[in-house]
């Protein structure tokens, strides 16, 4: 079974202002919400794959009601741990750029860290855990490798998709898959990331540190995926690009997809890069169809190491 874990969900309220004006009244042309966080981000498309999966993490107040009825509806299984606070709403507003402005979220208390540390432990092996998103603020940033110990311990496989120094406290940590963006990956090892060879020298030292697969992703240009002794690189498919967020989580989303399939390297990768822009291309999450569509158009070759 996948379980996806987010400790931070959020209500993403998409909103576009065809010339925003900083410090006027803008009027929004098209307003959408959505159920967010990496993680449940990663439960939706699993479930638009058609691969059952559990959510977990926490959700508190109206935001969070709204998360799981709009869950619930999408069939999706869930388990989230009821919190005093409320979930945080994020902004993500379309104009001429994107920007985004992410909430705090709610404090976490010792008790709710503790249910979900039960939770966990509750998982058998082979089970895969998707921890990903940020730690919030009330919640120690080691958090997610006291998880892996749990999952370590328990022979159940965990991916990371997170950054900042929760991503650092990974380093050195057993890993099934680690999926930074680049610049994630720059801040990991204080450098910049601006070529497909640094992608895959830092890529590498990731994988050194503990992590089985390790993707870089790198927007419209692609991905690098770094496993055993093989290294891909994937240019992504050229689209009219919507709403980029959650590209990220829909590319660990059909990772998982392929890896389930039993799919070669290559194409797990090949997947796992048209889900991300198949999410790129459209308002919400991507769906099967969009996946598939894109498969042929990315553009995959093997590098030396
Ligand atoms: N502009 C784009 N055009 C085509 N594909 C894209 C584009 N942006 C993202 N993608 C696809 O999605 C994948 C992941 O994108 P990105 O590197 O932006 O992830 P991310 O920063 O983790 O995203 P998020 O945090 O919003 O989920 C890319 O490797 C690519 O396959
Ligand atoms: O603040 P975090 O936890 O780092 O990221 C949260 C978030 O930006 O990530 C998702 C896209 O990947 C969105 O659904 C959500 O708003």
């Amino acid at each position: 079974m996948i379980y996806t874990c987010t400790l931070n969900p959020s209500i993403d309220y998409i909103v576009q202002v065809s010339d925003f004006m900083y410090g006027e009244l803008n009027r929004g042309e098209r307003t959408d919400y959505y159920p967010g966080g990496k993680g449940i981000n990663v439960s939706r498309v699993l479930k638009r794959l058609e691969i059952d999966n559990t959510a977990l993490g926490f959700l508190g107040d109206f935001t969070g009601d709204f998360i799981k009825s709009f869950l619930l509806k999408e069939k999706i299984r869930t388990d989230f741990i009821e919190v005093n606070g409320t979930t945080r709403i994020n902004v993500k507003l379309k104009s001429n750029q994107e920007t985004e402005i992410n909430g705090a979220g709610p404090n976490i208390s010792d008790k709710d860290l503790q249910q979900l540390f039960d939770q966990i432990r509750q998982l058998q092996p082979n089970d895969i855990l998707v921890v990903a998103g940020s730690i919030p603020a009330s919640v120690p940033n080691d958090f997610y490798v006291k998880i892996a110990e749990i999952c370590t311990e328990n022979k159940v496989k965990m991916i990371a998709d997170t950054s900042s120094q929760a991503l650092k406290e990974l380093l050195g940590t057993k890993l099934f898959l680690v999926k930074p963006n680049q610049h994630e990956l720059g801040e990991l090892f204080d450098v910049r990331i601006d070529s497909i060879e640094n992608a895959v020298y830092y890529g590498k030292q990731l994988q050194q540190q503990g992590a089985e697969n390790v993707i870089v992703s790198m927007g419209g240009d692609g991905a690098v995926y770094i496993s055993d002794n093989n290294c891909f690189i994937a240019k992504a498919p050229k689209g009219k690009v919507i709403n980029t967020v959650g590209a990220g989580d829909s590319m660990v989303a059909g990772f998982l997809t392929a890896y389930n399939k039993g799919l070669e390297q290559d194409d797990i990768f090949r997947y796992a890069v048209a889900t991300g822009s198949a999410t790129a291309f459209q308002a919400d999450l991507c769906e099967k169809k969009n996946v598939e569509t894109l498969l042929q158009l990315v553009e995959l070759k093997k590098a030396e190491f």
